[in-house]
């Protein structure tokens, strides 16, 4: 029946829902379970985010270690250099204290000291590069790992909804991944317009998940050939995805490119998160995204072939072309 000819004045006879209610029913039947508007829209609203920019923040997430975490690595880094010196890198390892990627003498430095720990799973830590001092920074950042593990796990699982996939293979992979933490300091700077905190690039992680310390925009990232900051909200997440995320999704969501700036005058802190699901899953195009209309751009690896494509990958090439077919 057309909605036009429908007579409204009266209503078809249904059961009395008091009755109903009074057999205590199990589950409510199906003729009143209404959809779930609100998740769709929400999913619709986080595929956007992922497609189109690659990045969200999430406010409200419930981590409740955020706040010590910072307050651990602001303590830290005010430490005298002797001191921090003592979980040093070590000689060809960017584990531990110390500046990023420096492979030659005549590079261009980024702004920024940094300590970089692997933290799960636990029989990847490398204790001897883990601060003991400040006391509290060890136990902080094990639980503060352990909250973004959860986070990521269930980003994950929001992601593929959002991108119509039934099964949770991906996601539950996430309980066996590999996290690892980047803690960067970028001191005030005499010419911030001629330097980078952190040089733009995209990262190799599957997401990765930033907390930002500062109370200016020192994020950026590269939207429609222009850079974009990040505003920064006091405890919230910033989420991106990493190249493994945008290879899973044969291209759907791509890992965007982005960068950090410094100012004059203030110092700004960042916790850098970065998620890898379990070495045991591939890494390759999911199969139910790619068909004749989407064929498959990437290859499929393991995840030790990812791992050692990216630690040999050319430094003038894009990372993520050298994984097209
Ligand atoms: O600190 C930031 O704002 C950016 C850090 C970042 O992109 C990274 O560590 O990969
Ligand atoms: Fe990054």
């Amino acid at each position: 029946m057309d909605a036009k000819s429908k007579n409204l004045e009266s209503s078809l006879t249904v059961p009395s829902v008091q009755e109903l209610s009074l057999k205590n029913p199990h589950e409510v039947p199906q003729r009143y379970v209404r959809d779930d508007d609100t998740q769709r829209d929400e999913l619709h609203k986080l595929h956007l985010a992922c497609k189109d920019w690659g990045v969200f923040q999430m406010v409200n997430h419930g981590v409740s270690s955020v706040n010590n975490m910072g307050n651990e690595v602001k303590r830290f880094f005010e430490l005298p250099l002797q001191e921090k010196k003592r979980w040093a890198q070590k000689p060809a390892s960017l584990e531990g204290y110390g500046q990023a990627f420096v492979t030659s003498q005549e590079q261009k430095l980024d702004w920024n000291d940094m300590i970089f720990l692997k933290s799960l799973p636990i029989q990847n830590r490398n204790l001897d590069l883990w601060p003991q001092n400040p006391p509290q920074f060890r136990e902080t950042l094990e639980k503060y790992s352990e909250d973004m593990r959860e986070e990521a796990i269930s980003i994950m699982s929001f992601i593929t909804l959002a991108l119509g996939l039934e099964d949770t293979k991906i996601s539950e992979s996430f309980h066996e991944g590999l996290y690892d933490i980047r803690m960067n300091c970028y001191p005030p700077c005499p010419e911030p317009e001629r330097v980078l905190g952190i040089v733009p690039h995209a990262d190799n992680s599957a997401i990765t998940l930033l907390v930002d310390f500062g109370d200016f925009p020192g994020l950026q990232f590269l939207k429609d050939v222009k850079w974009v900051s990040v505003e920064p909200i006091e405890g919230a997440i910033v989420a991106n995805i990493g190249h493994i995320i945008e290879v899973m999704t044969n291209g759907i969501y791509k890992a965007p490119e982005h960068r950090a700036v410094v100012n004059k005058e203030k110092e700004r802190l960042s916790i850098v998160t970065f998620c890898y699901p379990s070495p045991s899953i591939d890494i390759g195009p999911v199969e139910k995204l790619t068909d004749e209309d989407n064929g498959q751009v990437y290859k499929n690896m393991t995840h030790a072939e990812y791992f050692n494509r990216f630690f040999n990958r050319k430094l003038d090439q894009s990372f993520i072309d050298s994984l097209r077919l």
